[in-house]
Parts: C-alpha cells; sequence; structure tokens
C-alpha cells in the first residue's frame, strides 16, 4: 500500500486526503494544531476548513511533523507563504526517496520564487510534482468530477502518481512542464480578485470576459518570460482554472474581490476570514516580476495598486480603462516568433 501523508489539513488538503485514501492509499493529514488533529480523529470531518462533508474511512491524523514526513509520497497543502517554514520543519525527518506534491498555488513574497524553487533550495534531493488545475475543493472532496495537471520531469514517477491519486473523479493529466503548470494557479487567484472586483462593482459579465480574456495574455506573457510552454498555460492549470476561479463567488479570491468593488475595507474582510486568499499574497510578487521581465501586466498591477498600494478600486479601473488601444496580436505569447 502506499504511504501518502497530506501535509495542511485546510480545504485542499482534507479534498486531497480524501481523494488518496479513495484511491486505496494509506493516509495520513497533518495539522500544526493538536486540537484541530483531535477534532479530526474524533468527528471524522473538517468542521473548521471544510464543514460536513465526511474524511473517507480510514484517514488518520496527526500534529506531529516528524512522523508526517514518513512516507512515500507528500502532499504540500499549506498556504504559499508558509510552504519555504514547513518544507524546513520537515527536512531533517524526510528520506530522500520521497516524492513531494507541491499543490499550494502562489509565488513568494519576498523572493519571487515559484513553489518549485522554493523546494528545489530546501530540500533539493527529493522528486518533485506539481498538481494545479480548476479543482474547488468541496467539490472534489464529495467526488463531482475533475481534472487537473501534474508535472514533474520524471516520466516514470509521473507514471505512479497518477496511479496513486488518480480517480474516475479526479482525472490527473501528465506533462513534464513543471513551471508552466505553477503560473496558471499562481497569476489567476490575482486575476479572480480583479473579476471580483468587476462583479462585486456591478462593471458587467462584458467586462469580466474581457479581464479573464486580458488577464490570460498576461499569463502567457509571464509564462513566456519563465520558461513554459505555452500548451500548459493553456490547459487545465492555466486557462482551465482562471475560467474556473473567475468565474465564481465560490472562489475565495473571486469573493474578496467582490466585496472591495462593494466598497468594504481589505483589513476587515481578512479578519473575517480563516481561509487564505493566496492572491492578496501573490499580486506584488507578480508585479515585481512583471517589472524585472519588462513585461505589462497591467491588471496584475492594478490589484497589487488596491491591496498594497492604497489606490481606490474606482482609480484602479479608471486606470485600467485609459490604457492606449492596441494590436490584440501584440497582447499574447511570443506574437513575433509564432508569425515567423
Ligand atoms: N481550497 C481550494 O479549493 C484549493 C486550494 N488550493 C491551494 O491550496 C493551498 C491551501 O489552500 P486551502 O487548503 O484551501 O487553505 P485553507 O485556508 O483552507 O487552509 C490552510 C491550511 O494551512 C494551515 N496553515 C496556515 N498557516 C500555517 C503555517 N504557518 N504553518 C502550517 N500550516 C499553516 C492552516 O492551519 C490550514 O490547515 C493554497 O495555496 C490554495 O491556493 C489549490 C486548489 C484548490
Ligand atoms: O484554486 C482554486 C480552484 O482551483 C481555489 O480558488 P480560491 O482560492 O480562490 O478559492
Amino acid at each position: 500500500m502506499t504511504k501518502i501523508n497530506v501535509i495542511g489539513a485546510g480545504a485542499w488538503g482534507t479534498a486531497l486526503a480524501i481523494v488518496a485514501r479513495k484511491c486505496g492509499n494509506d493516509v495520513l493529514l497533518w495539522t500544526r494544531q493538536a486540537d484541530h488533529a483531535d477534532a479530526l480523529n474524533r468527528e471524522q470531518t473538517n468542521q473548521k476548513y471544510l464543514r460536513n462533508v465526511p474524511l473517507a474511512p480510514g484517514i488518520t491524523a496527526t500534529s506531529d511533523l516528524a512522523i508526517a514526513s514518513d512516507a512515500d509520497i507528500l502532499l504540500l497543502v499549506v498556504p504559499a507563504q508558509r510552504t519555504r517554514e514547513i518544507l524546513t520543519r520537515l527536512k531533517p525527518s524526510l528520506a530522500p526517496e520521497t516524492v513531494l506534491i507541491m499543490c499550494a498555488k502562489g509565488i513568494e513574497q519576498d523572493s519571487g520564487r515559484l513553489m518549485s524553487e522554493v523546494v528545489q533550495e530546501v530540500t533539493p534531493d527529493n522528486p518533485l510534482a506539481i498538481l494545479s488545475g480548476p479543482n474547488f475543493a468541496r467539490e472534489i472532496a464529495v467526488g463531482l468530477p475533475a481534472a487537473a495537471t501534474l508535472a514533474t520531469e520524471n516520466k516514470q514517477i509521473g507514471e505512479k502518481l497518477v496511479d496513486a491519486v488518480g480517480l474516475p473523479t479526479f482525472r490527473p493529466y501528465l506533462t513534464d512542464d513543471v513551471v508552466g503548470a505553477q503560473i496558471g494557479g499562481a497569476v489567476k487567484n490575482v486575476l479572480a480578485i480583479a473579476c471580483g472586483v468587476v462583479s462585486g462593482g456591478k462593471l458587467g459579465e462584458n467586462a469580466r470576459a474581457a479581464l479573464i480574456t486580458r488577464g490570460m495574455a498576461e499569463i502567457l506573457r509571464l509564462g513566456e518570460k519563465l520558461g513554459a510552454r505555452a500548451e500548459t498555460l493553456m490547459g487545465l492549470s492555466g486557462l482551465g482554472d482562471l475560467v474556473l476561479t473567475c468565474s465564481s463567488p465560490i472562489s475565495r479570491n473571486f469573493s474578496l474581490g467582490a466585496a472591495l468593488g462593494q466598497g468594504d475595507i481589505l483589513g476587515e474582510i481578512l479578519q473575517q476570514r480563516t481561509a487564505v486568499t493566496e492572491g492578496v499574497y501573490t499580486a506584488s510578487a507578480i508585479c515585481r516580476l512583471a517589472e524585472r521581465f519588462n513585461i505589462e501586466m497591467p491588471i496584475c498591477c492594478a490589484v497589487d495598486e488596491i491591496l498594497n498600494g492604497g489606490v481606490a478600486v474606482s482609480s484602479a479601473v479608471e486606470e485600467l480603462l485609459a490604457r492606449p488601444f492596441r494590436d490584440e496580436r501584440l497582447a499574447g505569447f511570443s506574437p513575433e516568433k509564432e508569425r515567423k
């Protein structure tokens, strides 16, 4: 039996533990709080992060990280900004053959690093894969059908991982584009905040569709600079997740944007939430990457200005609408190269 431990018992960690257990694996779920582990074991549900969804029978929880580190596969599902800290704590007890699957979506705020870069810096000896796609945790936890991108450079390991976590209702699609599989998930969170602003501010469905499309151009531009393949960005982890997250108030990023669009204050919105809203922390990192690579990411940077620059929502929208008109062909992935 494959031993799969899940590091992080939020909504997504819990949903993935259920998937892994339904696949027939031995599953241990790690949470940082001992009382949370006790409640998970006693109630067999995660009332704090995924209310009223029963755990699959056989999942056990622990708050002991050394015990949780002992596995064939570790799913890393703590928020992106906490990933370095958790990996550093895991490292002393981690066997080099344990495969790490990164499931968080974000870019490290201080360093601008992708999650794969953080993993490679802290635990360079362990094989790494990325899991990312249009995946609302609750839907997957209750067994509704979904698909995701599973990226790893080692095909043999990739095939084993597909066997270990693939279900008819949770379909992993393999790729070796590890960088590409992370960009959509990180950037779409910021774009979903923008789409939420449009929705909360009642700017209309046309504006939201335009933002999704122009947001895709921003994903393509950043992806090209970081070495991603366009096909990955147009796949489940990119376009797929962008469409999902930018279209639904189930998304925490979208709903945070909607609250901002209605005039609520960021600090107050965040105070009322226990769940992480990754776009809030990744926006500034993306904007700095755009500056470093000299590429235009005006929607992401407008969100960063609202979140971190004290710019009013109305001014950020006005600024976006005042941008010069331009040729649509010049707006995406390597237009010059692709036309030749
Ligand atoms: N919820 C969803 O539908 C999906 C979430 N994701 C991604 O998965 C990651 C985790 O998201 P969720 O599980 O939804 O978040 P959540 O807010 O439901 O739970 C976060 C978990 O991280 C833990 N945590 C927070 N700070 C920590 C720290 N300093 N050390 C250790 N643990 C800490 C919390 O205790 C909690 O268990 C995020 O990057 C998110 O973008 C990806 C796909 C779907
Ligand atoms: O990543 C997700 C769906 O794929 C979850 O999005 P939110 O974090 O915005 O809820």
